[in-house]
């Protein structure tokens, strides 16, 4: 039996997965497995009760939920699961991503969502949280996780150039 994606990237639209795609592509460094689907809590909202109410019985161990403006995403498939969920506010034309941050960021107590930064960085940094939280349980990811610190490290010169 070939074993499950511990990963769920999930985005409210096509329009996300340029941002999202930053979570996979730092998943697919990490060697950790991930599926990614499109649903919308406002679009599909079967879709997002079928899938965050099957969530952990699929055998996913953390969620990613990308979402842009009322991003209600994040929060309602929280609302579902006893998974951890990321939420990445994904930057919006109208509001430079700031309606996506305030919708995902200010939960109610008893239902938590952790909130990551607006675009890429938050994409990025929501795929290295996730891969931490299952290095907790898994000497190898916390192995891949350590070296790529390692490399993001040497990668940063010591000293600032001129004409770079
Ligand atoms: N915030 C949500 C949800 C949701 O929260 O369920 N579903 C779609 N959207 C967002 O609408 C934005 C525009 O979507 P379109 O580009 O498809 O018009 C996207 O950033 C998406 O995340």
């Amino acid at each position: 039996m070939t074993e499950r994606p511990p990963v769920a990237i999930i985005m409210g639209s096509q329009s996300d997965w340029e941002t999202m795609k930053n979570a996979a592509d730092t998943l697919e460094a990490l060697e950790i497995a991930y599926d990614a689907r499109i649903i919308s809590a406002h679009r599909t909202p079967d879709r997002l009760v079928n899938f965050a109410k099957g969530a952990r019985d699929e055998g996913f161990k953390v969620i990613i939920a990308g979402a842009g403006g009322a991003a209600h995403l994040p929060g309602m498939a929280a609302a579902m699961t006893p998974l951890p969920v990321f939420g990445v506010p994904v930057q919006s034309r109208a509001l430079s991503g700031q309606d996506s941050l305030l919708s995902i960021v200010q939960m109610p107590a008893g239902i938590p969502v952790g909130t990551l930064a607006i675009g890429k960085a938050g994409a990025i940094n929501a795929a290295l949280l996730a891969a931490a939280v299952l290095a907790l349980g898994d000497e190898d990811i916390a192995e891949r996780l350590d070296e790529w610190r390692a490399r993001q490290s040497a990668a940063v010169a010591e000293y600032p150039m001129d004409d770079l």
